[in-house]
């Protein structure tokens, strides 16, 4: 245990120096990405021995919790760490800064971080770098452009024991946590000296010799009489047996990052490679075709996202051409064409959410709704539901994805500008919906997710409905989508919603969607549409209508408080 302790201490220090990261006293600072970035303080709290397995604590204090954007970082540190250990890692994090929805993406991000760490965990500590290299191919692969699988084949020692065939089963359970991980390595091979005999092939970071094995390893091994003897034999490792990043890390120039990430959409893996490594794109789109099943196509993003119906431009790196392509998102399936339409498979969690918030009978009107995510399960709740999008191609596979779900007669769609759709079909149903005095059950919502432009679009409800309501209306509530770059992104995006509205509004709830780049949050925030915004006109305390004056250009003035509605007598 000690030895652990002192594994993860000297880990946590190579991969400081390796990182270029420098500090003392726990304190951390991140110079290679800028300058003067606070980073977290790393802390070894301690160590225990629970019902006798290893764990260790890793507390991971956040400074600044911007710097979450470093996900894939902090997973490779922890990474790194649990590679060290033959223990389970736990995180925890210190919360250092108030804000809700900054530290529901940390506890986002530590879950993430647990997760692989029990992955990685059980491993045993490799001492300083004598292994080092072990696993990695053939350094002839370094700088490799066109893909030659040969060239990775390497020849390694690796510790074996030779077992009898008959009694090798009854072994298996006792060896488990000793045997050689590796894909599409068969740990059990042929004893080419003995046809009897079976070589069982073992970790070798976990089993160095005979003294690997404790008591009631040995006492199995008596019991059944097997020989504790560790032999070394030769093993051809081939292109086949090593993983994604061992293969690229030895293509790619040393020291550069090393794309292993992708979205997955069907059969197609969508990357997003950075400049450095277009040079060996064709290179990285095969070796990810190879190593990942179902997917047969890979394709990289050409171009930001910045077309009317936000879908990308994208090339074939390796595989077919199809485009056309079948997704599952929460129990519902979508068909598309990917290359013509928006599709984004990390917005599961927020369609379900905001699914989560809708109960039968309610109406929706989804303004930007692209092949249906959030449409097709308020359909299936059995709302009533009104889905558009201005993309013809998104319309298509909007009414096909309707039938092919089953709920084609809930959801009337439509293709046109989200703001006609909203002056039109918006205003017609809710003037019914609206008046119709309510029985306590149903609602209406209306979903704007186009996050580059939708807060630009709630000016289209002012004024939506001429009629006067009664005392009792049934106000929509709004789920509008919009990027931040701003520090307080919540106070920003109501900011916005309020200037746009020209009225201040009760919000229901400000979500951090996901972070899109280092400092760009997508936030959606629900909030009740205001009736003096809907209807021009202002209520009182009391819910009865106070008389109407429109907005004068004095009090456009920035002396105003902000979000204040002011109307003009008429
Ligand atoms: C970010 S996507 C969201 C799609 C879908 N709601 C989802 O969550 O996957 C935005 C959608 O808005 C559509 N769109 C863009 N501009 C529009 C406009 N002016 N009016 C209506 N739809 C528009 C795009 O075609 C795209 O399908």
């Amino acid at each position: 245990m000690a030895n652990s302790v002192e594994g993860f201490k000297r880990g946590l220090d190579v991969f400081l120096e390796q990182n270029n990261i420098h500090g003392n006293q726990g304190k951390h600072r991140v110079t290679k990405r800028g300058p003067a970035l606070s980073y977290p303080m790393f802390t070894l709290v301690t160590s225990e021995d629970i019902a006798g397995s290893h764990f260790y604590l890793f507390r991971l204090q956040m400074q600044c919790c911007w710097m979450l954007h470093y996900n894939l970082w902090l997973i490779r540190f922890f990474y790194h760490l649990a590679s060290r250990l033959n223990s389970y890692g736990i995180v925890t994090l210190c919360k250092l800064e108030p804000k809700q929805s900054k530290a529901r993406f940390c506890e986002r991000l530590v879950f993430s971080t647990c997760q692989k760490l029990r992955h990685s965990a059980k491993m045993e500590i490799k001492e300083g770098n004598e292994d080092a290299g072990l696993f990695t191919p053939n350094p002839i692969v370094r700088g490799m452009v066109n893909l030659d699988r040969d060239a990775f084949t390497k020849t390694i020692q690796l510790p074996v024991l030779h077992i009898r065939k008959d009694i090798i089963n009854k072994v298996m359970k006792t060896l488990k946590p000793k045997l050689l991980h590796r894909p599409n390595l068969k740990r059990i091979i042929d004893d080419p000296t003995d046809g009897d005999n079976k070589q069982v092939i073992l970790d070798p970071f976990t089993v160095r010799a005979e003294d690997s094995f404790d008591d009631r390893d040995r006492e199995i091994f008596k019991q059944l009489d097997i020989s504790p003897q560790v032999l070394q034999v030769d093993l051809q490792l081939t292109y086949d047996h090593f993983k994604t990043d061992e293969i690229l890390e030895a293509v790619l120039p040393k020291g550069q990052d090393v794309p292993t990430s992708f979205s997955r959409v069907g059969h197609i893996a969508h990357m997003n490679l950075r400049d450095h490594q277009l040079p060996y794109k064709n290179l990285i789109g095969q070796v990810i075709l190879d190593k990942n099943p179902g997917i047969t196509s890979v394709v990289n993003k050409t171009n930001t996202i910045d077309s009317t119906y936000r879908n990308f431009q994208m090339e074939v790196l390796a595989g077919e051409e199809n485009m056309m392509t079948k997704v599952k998102e929460n129990s519902f399936t979508y068909e598309f064409d990917f290359s013509k339409v928006y599709w984004n498979p990390r917005l599961s969690t927020e369609h379900d959410r905001i699914t989560g918030f809708l109960k039968s009978g309610d109406v929706v009107f989804d303004v930007f709704a692209g092949v249906g995510p959030f449409a097709i399960p308020a359909a299936k709740k059995s709302c009533m539901v009104y889905a558009n999008d201005l993309n013809p191609e998104s319309y298509r596979w909007l009414v096909h994805n309707c039938k092919l779900n089953k709920v084609d007669r809930k959801v009337q769609a439509f293709n046109t500008d989200g703001r006609e759709f909203i002056r039109t079909v918006v205003k017609d149903e809710l003037s019914k919906h609206i008046k119709s005095s309510p029985d306590g059950k149903k609602r209406l919502h209306i979903v704007m997710n186009l996050p580059a432009l939708a807060l630009e679009f709630l000016d289209a409800f002012r004024h939506l409905l001429s009629e006067q309501p009664h005392n009792e209306v049934l106000l929509p509530t709004v789920h509008c989508y919009g990027f931040s770059k701003d520090d307080n992104p919540e106070k920003e995006v109501k900011d916005r919603v309020e200037e746009m509205l020209g009225a201040t509004v009760e919000v229901s709830s400000i979500h951090l969607v996901r972070k899109v780049a280092p400092n760009k949050e997508m936030m959606c925030i629900s909030f009740q549409l205001p009736a003096e915004v809907l209807f021009g006109i202002q209520m009182n305390n009391e819910g009865e209508p106070v008389p109407k004056r429109l907005r004068t250009e004095a009090d456009a003035d920035e002396s105003k408080p902000r979000g204040q509605s002011y109307f003009i007598q008429c």
